[in-house]
């Protein structure tokens, strides 16, 4: 379905080029929900964007290729890649309200979305959209339908944008921190029905999270990212129980849960990702509990069982 090889990507700033990108190869299988994990700035909003070409107009593409179905994406016309977004690929931001327009209740925008998807009369494609508001388990769809955005909560504004995506089944659903603004048990309900849609659906998730514990409990496969490179990745069980990569672990070890209240969360020691002082060798180096010397030349990346990969001198699996 989709299939990043070595993708690498500068940023044209006041500072000089930045290289933000280094070499990201990630591939999502059809039905597939795929996590991408790591902590701000890590670059994993920024592999997403790139898929659909939303990148900010000082982004150079170095190296690598992004193909979807086949199709050479970044060789794709602006209206080519036109034809992906919304209808083959669909979108899901932390923010709702970027998505939705203010000024028009719930109801028309849903139905206009249907309408150019699917080609059908209003009436048709109003009837779709109440259905559409039910599939997100709106309590009375009839109602929302009339409603404008800001008398839903953040919520429910997050079902009527999974609503938009999901009214169309798109191929792919870039999910990038979708429910970050969210309290944490509506969380866990907006991640649930993203999860039973694609489940119904067999739409392929590309879901973006800081939190490896909503990873834990949504994602098949999950590629843990640090400065702007693919540290380790495999199967989500695989990842979680066998992790190899001091970052990864890290990240793991910093989960709240399980452990006693009494007893303080571990953090993670040193500054976050410079991309202004990207190092020569790994990327985790300054901050790596395991470092040695050799871990200031590049790290090979190491294959393990079932597909998990470690970039890690110390990488065993
Ligand atoms: N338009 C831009 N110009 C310059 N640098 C940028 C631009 N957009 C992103 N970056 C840089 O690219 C790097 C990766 O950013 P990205 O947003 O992908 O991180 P992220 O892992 O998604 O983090 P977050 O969770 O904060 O969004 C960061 O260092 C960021 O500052």
């Amino acid at each position: 379905m989709l299939e990043i090889t070595d993708l690498s990507l500068s940023f044209h700033t006041l500072y000089g080029t930045m290289p933000v990108l280094d070499r990201v190869s990630l591939s999502i299988e059809p039905g597939e929900i795929v996590g991408i994990v790591g902590e701000s700035g890590s670059g994993k909003s920024v592999t997403a964007q790139s898929v659909l070409r939303l990148l900010d107009r000082n982004a150079t593409y170095t190296g690598g290729s992004i193909r979807f179905k086949g199709q050479d994406v970044l060789g794709m016309k602006e209206k080519e890649i036109q034809g992906l977004r919304g209808k083959k690929i669909g979108m899901v931001f932390q923010e709702p309200m970027t998505a939705l327009n203010p000024t028009m209740r719930i109801g028309k925008q849903l139905a206009n979305v249907i309408r150019k998807h699917q080609g059908v009369t209003q009436a048709e494609a109003d009837r779709l959209a109440v259905e559409a508001l039910a599939a997100v388990q709106m309590k009375d769809p009839q109602k929302v339908f009339r409603q404008y955005p800001h008398e839903l909560s953040g919520g429910m504004r997050q079902r009527v944008v999974v609503a938009l995506a999901m009214s169309s089944p798109p191929e792919l659903l870039i999910a990038d921190e979708p429910t970050t603004a969210l309290d944490v048990t509506v969380q866990a309900e907006v991640l649930k029905l993203m999860k039973e849609l694609s489940t119904q659906t067999g739409t392929s998730v590309m879901l973006i999270t800081h939190d490896i514990g909503v990873v834990a409990n949504m994602c098949d496969r999950v590629y843990v990212m640090y400065g702007g490179t693919v540290v380790e990745s495999g199967k989500t069980e695989e990842v979680l129980f066998h992790s190899n990569h001091p970052y990864t672990r890290a990240l793991i070890e910093a989960l709240p849960e399980g452990k006693p209240k009494s007893q303080p969360l571990k953090v993670i020691e040193g500054e976050s990702f410079n991309a202004r002082k990207r190092p020569v060798g790994c990327v985790f180096w300054d901050r790596c509990p395991k470092r040695t010397a050799r871990c200031q030349e590049k790290p090979p990346v190491v294959e393990g069982l079932n597909g998990h990969r470690i970039a890690c001198w110390e990488g065993k699996r």
